[in-house]
């Protein structure tokens, strides 16, 4: 149970996979979906280095064995479906395809033209049909932080929280991968001194940095999941912006939380970094005090140790700013925990449901991962390289990032970006 793995660095014949800042080396192959050209169809593929290995062209060559044809679709939930055994089979048979010493694909020059696509010439698209989607709010940080900003400093954690891996039942519908432009919502949104709402578009547009698993084994009505076989379910991760409009949110979120403010968009990143992949960065979770309820309680080590980056880059800017670096292993409850509480009251999960973490924040002020904390609710603006930013201007483009640094090389999962497109007009 290391967060430092030792394994010597595997090389892959796809050269750009062995740089040691690669996101996709030989030990990732994470999965997503992609079109090689605009009019080609969407097909299943693994990024090696700066390539994407298109899995469809491997399986009608004969070169993946699967129970079933899995990869000329627009979705890994067939994949997903196929269950653990097979997503392990195909990770193994990948590894072996494109290690530095296997010469059947890397001395098949016409085979290797049509099963290796640039990642810059491709389009990534949505990796999976998303049934449902759920958000946490599982770093202690950040429901502090917004428990003292929204409510009361001195009593910033309600009491069901050091209880409860808290959640809201979000929008499946306005998931959207990682490029695609984001429209600012408008909303009700409550001015100071006023007494009634106004019609407004949102005055304070927010990130927030999170990740998300993939539901792949799923559980049916009144079958909860264990908590020591939860993660056994999950098929992979991604990096997830839940997009928030503050505003919106402080007025309509008593008594049953976010609804307008977080359910017109939610980005997530276009690969998919399988438990398997993940595995060697095991760690373990902060301390739970007090100790949960027997539902919840697992043995060893749940959490990974992703680090993760937010950057900001206003419409022409050369450059993204960083404003916010943190870690995943910093949440307090587990994804296992997660699933366990969603599951235990005989909720059902379907394959490809989408779990969000919740905020990301960590225990330093540069550590935050929504602006809502790093300006304390706009107060104190954060420095973007000769601009400020309160909240999210229109033009802004969001870009997180995230990996794990193995020894010489990183399992990472590339990019999670979107741009803020103006409001829609409001009309009288
Ligand atoms: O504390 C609140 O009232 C609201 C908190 C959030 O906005 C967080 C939410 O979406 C869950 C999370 O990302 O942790
Ligand atoms: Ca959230
Ligand atoms: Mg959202």
């Amino acid at each position: 149970m290391s967060n430092a793995p030792a394994t010597p660095a595997l090389k892959s014949w796809v050269a750009s996979a062995n740089a040691a800042d690669c996101h996709f080396p030989i030990q990732n192959l994470p999965y997503g979906v992609f079109k090689p050209t605009p009019d080609a169809d969407a097909r299943v593929g693994a990024a090696i280095g700066d390539q994407i290995l298109d899995l469809s062209v491997l399986e009608q060559a004969g070169l993946l064995r699967t129970p079933a044809p899995l990869f000329a679709a627009a979705s890994l939930n067939a994949f997903m479906a196929s269950g653990r055994d097979t997503w392990r089979s195909v990770r193994a048979q990948l590894g072996t395809l494109l290690q530095a010493d296997t010469a059947t694909l890397r001395d098949d020059a016409a085979l290797r033209a049509r099963a290796l696509v640039p990642q810059a010439s491709a389009t990534m698209l949505l990796p999976v049909q998303i049934p449902g989607y759920t958000d946490f709010y599982s770093s202690k940080e950040h429901a502090t932080n917004v428990g003292s900003l929204f409510r009361d400093p001195k009593n910033a954690l309600l009491p069901n929280w050091t209880e409860i891996p808290i959640g809201y039942n979000g929008r499946a519908s306005s998931i959207v991968v990682g490029g695609t432009p984001v429209r600012r919502p408008n909303g009700q949104v409550k001015l100071p001194n006023q007494e009634r709402p106004v019609f407004s578009p949102c005055l304070k547009l927010d990130f927030e940095l999170e990740t998300g698993f993939f539901v792949g084994v799923p559980n049916g009505m009144a079958e909860p999941v264990a908590c020591g076989e939860a993660e056994s379910h999950i098929f992979g991760m991604v990096l997830l912006n839940d997009w928030s409009a503050r505003d919106i949110q402080a007025w309509e979120y008593v008594p049953l939380g976010p609804f307008n403010a977080k359910g017109f968009a939610t980005t997530i990143s276009p690969w998919v970094v399988t438990m398997d992949a993940l595995e060697p960065f095991r760690t373990a979770q902060p301390a739970q005090d007090p100790l949960p309820l027997p539902y919840l309680r697992h043995d060893g080590a749940h959490a990974f140790d992703i680090h993760l980056e937010v950057a900001l880059r206003p419409q022409g800017a050369p450059q993204a700013a960083t404003i916010a670096r943190t870690n995943f292993k910093h949440m307090y409850w587990t994804m296992a925990q997660q699933l366990a509480h969603h599951t235990v009251s005989g909720c059902n999960t379907r394959v490809g449901d989408l779990m969000g973490s919740g905020t990301i924040s960590g225990p330093d002020h540069g550590s935050y991962g929504s602006l809502l904390e790093l300006t304390s609710n706009g107060k104190t603006p954060v420095d973007i390289g000769g601009a400020t930013r309160a909240f999210i201007e229109d033009g802004d483009e969001v870009v997180m990032t995230g990996w794990c640094q193995g020894d010489g090389y990183r399992v990472g999962f590339g990019h999670c970006a979107g741009t803020v497109l103006p409001a829609l007009p409001i009309a009288g």
